[in-house]
């Protein structure tokens, strides 16, 4: 998932680790928000709520080791973890299917303060062209090989349903599409050269619940 630019960080660094960085980089946020110039390692890992031994880690994987009795440098820290995880680039981005989901995303103004700049919203329902979703007029789903091209799109994220999936991803990857976020509970097959990143709120629900249903004592017996 990384791309690696070089320095002490030429090899390729955990995927465990990689998705720590984000979290890390919005600790320093934090801390850069209250003028916070230098912190300890236990400090930002207290912040980013891990044990500062496994960020002490982490943060090597980057070539930063921090100053002994000085901590980390905020800004620095912050600049060389914005640059591994891309946060320094621009990504153009495509949603495809602007329902409820899809409105939601396109609403979200999380993406665009990280780099991510929606380009276009596409939906395969006639009767949704020409609407206007956060600033964005919702284009035919026929339209995403000519946007992606134009655009130069990275990141495609389906918001369709799962019926519809596999066809959207298929059309993703045909445009030239490496990266999907895949929002529609279906496991999609790709070419091994394409990440897909799923997200499922209902399974988190259910690790949850999961979790729940120890601490209260009841077996999945009970519980049924
Ligand atoms: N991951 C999560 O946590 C989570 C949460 C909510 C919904 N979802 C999933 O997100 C998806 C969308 O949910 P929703 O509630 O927004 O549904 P929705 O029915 O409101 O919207 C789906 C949209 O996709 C469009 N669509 C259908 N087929 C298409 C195709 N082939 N190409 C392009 N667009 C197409 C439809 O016209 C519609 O506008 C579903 O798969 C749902 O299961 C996931």
């Amino acid at each position: 998932m990384s791309k690696l630019s070089g320095g002490a960080a030429a090899s390729r660094i955990p995927e465990a680790t990689v998705a720590r960085l984000p979290v890390y980089l919005r600790a320093l946020n934090s801390l850069a928000d209250a003028g916070t110039t230098t912190c300890s390692s236990e400090h930002l890992a207290g912040a980013a709520g891990v044990n500062s031994a496994k960020l002490r880690k982490d943060l090597s994987h980057l070539g930063s080791y921090g100053t002994r009795g000085v901590g980390y440098d905020v800004e620095y820290l912050r600049y060389q973890i914005a640059r591994e995880i891309g946060q320094t680039h621009d990504w153009p981005v495509v949603i495809v299917g602007i329902g409820n989901l899809g409105h939601a995303l396109a609403n979200y103004s999380g993406f665009s303060s990280r780099g991510f700049r929606t380009v276009a919203l596409l939906d395969a329902d006639p009767a949704r062209t020409g609407q206007v979703v956060a600033g964005t007029e919702i284009r035919p789903f026929g339209d995403l090989a000519g946007i992606v091209s134009e655009h130069g799109v990275a990141i495609g994220v389906i918001a369709a349903p799962a019926s519809a999936a596999q066809d959207v991803a298929d059309a993703m990857v045909a445009a030239g599409i490496r990266s999907i976020l895949n929002f529609a509970p279906a496991v999609l097959a790709v070419p091994e050269e394409v990440d897909v990143r799923k997200v499922d709120l209902s399974i988190e629900l259910q690790i949850l619940a999961y979790h729940e249903q120890r601490k209260s004592g009841l077996d999945g017996a009970e519980a049924i």
